[in-house]
């Protein structure tokens, strides 16, 4: 958590059963005791210097609400790293440590960016390093209108799935899941990692949400009159988010702005369709995706947390057609490849 980042408050300490087990609880429970341990070593071990001290800026490789992320090397070895820069102004000691160390303990994951263990405290700032991702964010990649190659898009969903997983495997829920999130380490996304973890919480922290919904926002946290004292967290969220990702890296569209019946016409007309089940209702951007992407959807985008499938869902329908008419995975891929190579060349 970093400061005033929140758009949920955490609530109150009650719970109710029906929308988190026994067992649940307990895994975000034991996952939230081993968090504070890691945060009172890092704590602890924390750099008091300034940046200029120990590494050279080379550039400045993307700016977020609260972090300004740069690429550095390391004065004496000469190593190329990323830091994460977080204003004190906005950040609380505690909101960093805890954004540094959830990194910390889920890097270990191929589909995560590895947070290096050092922790730095400048006169302004808090900081942390990490592997430096050298062909930005997802959100550069995504053709309005178009989205993704399918080939590269999967290679999203599988990658990402995989990544989410491994959060959920460790009790905790990530909750931020949006193309700025996603960090391209190879042409083609054949590498991509999840960053940014200031949002991540463990399983069965209460919240409600503190501003309007966007549209990776699940359902359930927009319903505040059912849970006045806030939603306890499930992997589910990350799922429905997971959902809305893949429709935009298949589509270049958003499917809604946000899941309110009453407000948005786009998700009125999701659910419409999925009561009636008639090909007649399907509503026009879903036009792009063939019926196994709305199969993959479909259990992603299950309004009922409950009946939700998990991130995992994806691994059963890899390799089979999901966009309308598009090329095989494997033409689309090698497509996209020779047209970043030739951008790379082309700016040497
Ligand atoms: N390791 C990295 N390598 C390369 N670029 C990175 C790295 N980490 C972050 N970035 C870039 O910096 C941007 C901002 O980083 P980040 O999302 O961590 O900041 P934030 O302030 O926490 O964001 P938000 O506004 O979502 O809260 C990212 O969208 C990405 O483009």
């Amino acid at each position: 958590m970093t400061g005033e980042k929140g758009e949920e408050d955490e609530a109150g300490l009650s719970w109710d059963l029906e929308d988190i087990t026994m067992e649940e609880l307990s895994e975000g429970q034991a996952a939230a005791r081993a968090l504070e341990d890691v945060l009172a070593l890092s704590s602890q071990a924390l750099l008091r210097a300034e940046v200029e001290d120990l590494y050279r800026e080379v550039r400045q490789l993307g700016q977020g609400r609260f972090g300004r992320v740069l690429l550095v090397t390391h004065r004496q070895r000469g190593t190329a790293m990323a830091l994460k820069l977080l204003s004190k102004a906005s950040t609380t000691r505690q909101g960093f440590l805890y954004e540094f160390c959830v990194g910390l303990t889920l890097g270990s994951h191929p589909g995560i960016v590895a947070t290096y263990g050092i922790g730095l405290e400048t006169q302004t700032c808090y900081g942390f390093l990490s592997e430096p991702a050298l062909h930005g964010d997802l959100i550069a990649l995504i053709q309005p209108k178009r989205g993704l190659p399918e080939a590269a898009a999967q290679l999203c969903a599988q990658q990402l799935s995989s990544a989410l997983e491994h959060v959920h495997s460790r009790g905790l829920v990530y909750r931020d899941l949006k193309p700025e999130n996603v960090l391209v380490f190879e042409p083609g996304c054949r590498r991509v990692k999840l960053t940014d973890f200031g949002h991540t919480r463990p399983r069965g922290t209460l919240l409600r949400l503190a501003g309007p919904p966007i549209p990776y926002t699940a359902p359930e946290l927009c319903s505040p009159s059912r849970r006045p004292q806030g939603l306890p967290i499930q992997p589910s969220l990350d799922a429905w988010a997971l959902g809305v990702l893949l429709f935009c890296l298949l589509t270049g569209y958003f499917p809604w702005d946000q899941p309110l019946a009453e407000e948005d016409p786009f998700y009125q007309d999701f659910l419409d369709w999925r009561a009636s089940g008639r090909a007649c209702d399907r509503p026009a951007p879903w036009g792009a995706l063939s019926p196994t992407a709305d199969r993959l959807l479909g259990l992603l985008l299950e309004p009922q947390p409950r009946l939700r499938g998990p991130v995992g869902s994806v691994r059963a329908f890899l390799g089979q057609c999901w966009q309308e008419r598009a090329q095989s995975p494997q033409l689309a891929g090698k497509g996209e490849e020779r047209e970043e190579e030739e951008q790379e060349e082309g700016a040497e």
